[in-house]
């Protein structure tokens, strides 16, 4: 079985308190876009995984993918298997790549091997192996908060819009943002601000991770004022960056643009 774990945006992302448990609570829209890795899955003599494209820093134990199959292969009888993986969505880049990975693990054994393991015990499985993944499980935009791995879905009209990914090769290390936060309670529902048309968003919809990120690295302000100055609608950094994304309400091909960086455009489904 080939799967196509996708990335994510976020658009808004407050980081409202710090929790007990040294996490923190946030509140962002979480949204599929079309930069996506390839995993295939298939029966073999024994266990292997190997990945192609981009390299992933870490062991082959420590990869998300042969985390959900050790995961699911300590409750249901799985045979061993070759995962292999191409790995194309930028890491350490806000875009929920490693995240999407292991979620689609999850789903592509529950149905190659018919485990028949319910949504919500595949929620609890992703749980388990990072904030960002139990939204891959659903996979449509989505108003998550607590950790950002509890979620409603929310009903945002961006269908046929036009975005453009930049992703200028800074690896940011979650920790790393989280680490420069000062969290900020009682700011307005971001449900109800998105409601508003996407030219309105630009003063209202904010990231947190911007402020500090921005000022560590002038680049990714510079590469957020430039989508602005070739007609986004809105820009925004994802997560916590370095990917800053432009929505458009017409395609806009800024390929050659954005030359030197790692870029993905498309429309928005
Ligand atoms: C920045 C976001 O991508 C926004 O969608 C996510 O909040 C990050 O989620 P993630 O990469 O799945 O993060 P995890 O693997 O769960 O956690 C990595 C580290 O990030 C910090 N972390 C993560 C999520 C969260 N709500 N609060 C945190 O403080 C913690 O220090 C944690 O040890
Ligand atoms: N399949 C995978 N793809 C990418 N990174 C992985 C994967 N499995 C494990 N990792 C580890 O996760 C780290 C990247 O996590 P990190 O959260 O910084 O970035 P991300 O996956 O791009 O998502 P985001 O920045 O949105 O949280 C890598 O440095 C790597 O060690």
């Amino acid at each position: 079985m080939i799967v196509f774990p996708n990335a994510k945006i976020n658009i808004g992302l407050n980081i409202v308190e710090k929790r007990p448990d040294g996490y923190h609570n946030i509140e962002s829209c979480f949204y599929p876009v079309g930069w996506s890795d390839a995993l295939e899955i298939t029966v073999a003599d024994h266990f292997d995984f190997q990945s192609d494209g981009i390299a992933i820093p870490g062991n082959n134990a420590d990869n998300l993918c042969v985390k959900a199959y050790n995961m699911l292969a300590a409750d249901y009888a799985l045979p061993p298997v070759q995962m292999h993986l191409l790995k194309a969505v930028p890491i350490g880049a806000g875009l929920g790549g490693g995240s999407s990975d292991a979620a689609f693990a999850i789903k592509a054994l529950d149905q190659q091997f018919n485990l028949k393991i319910s949504f919500e015990k595949q929620l609890d499985y992703a749980r388990r192996l990072g904030s960002d993944c139990a939204f891959f499980i659903l996979n449509k935009p989505a108003y998550c908060f607590e950790k950002g791995d509890r979620f409603e879905e929310i009903d945002l009209k961006l269908q046929g819009k036009w975005i453009v990914m930049v992703n200028p090769g800074i690896h940011i290390s979650t920790i790393e943002a989280y680490a420069g936060i000062n969290p900020q309670p009682g700011r307005s529902d971001l449900r109800n601000v998105l409601q508003q048309p996407v030219s309105k968003w630009k003063d209202q919809v904010k990231n947190d991770f911007e402020a500090t990120l921005f000022l560590k690295y002038p680049l990714l302000q510079k590469i957020k004022d430039d989508l602005y100055e070739s007609g986004a609608a809105y820009a925004a950094m994802s997560g916590s960056g370095s990917t800053l994304y432009g929505i458009f309400e017409k395609e806009k091909d800024l390929e050659k643009h954005f030359s030197k960086f790692k870029v993905w455009q498309g429309f928005l489904s």
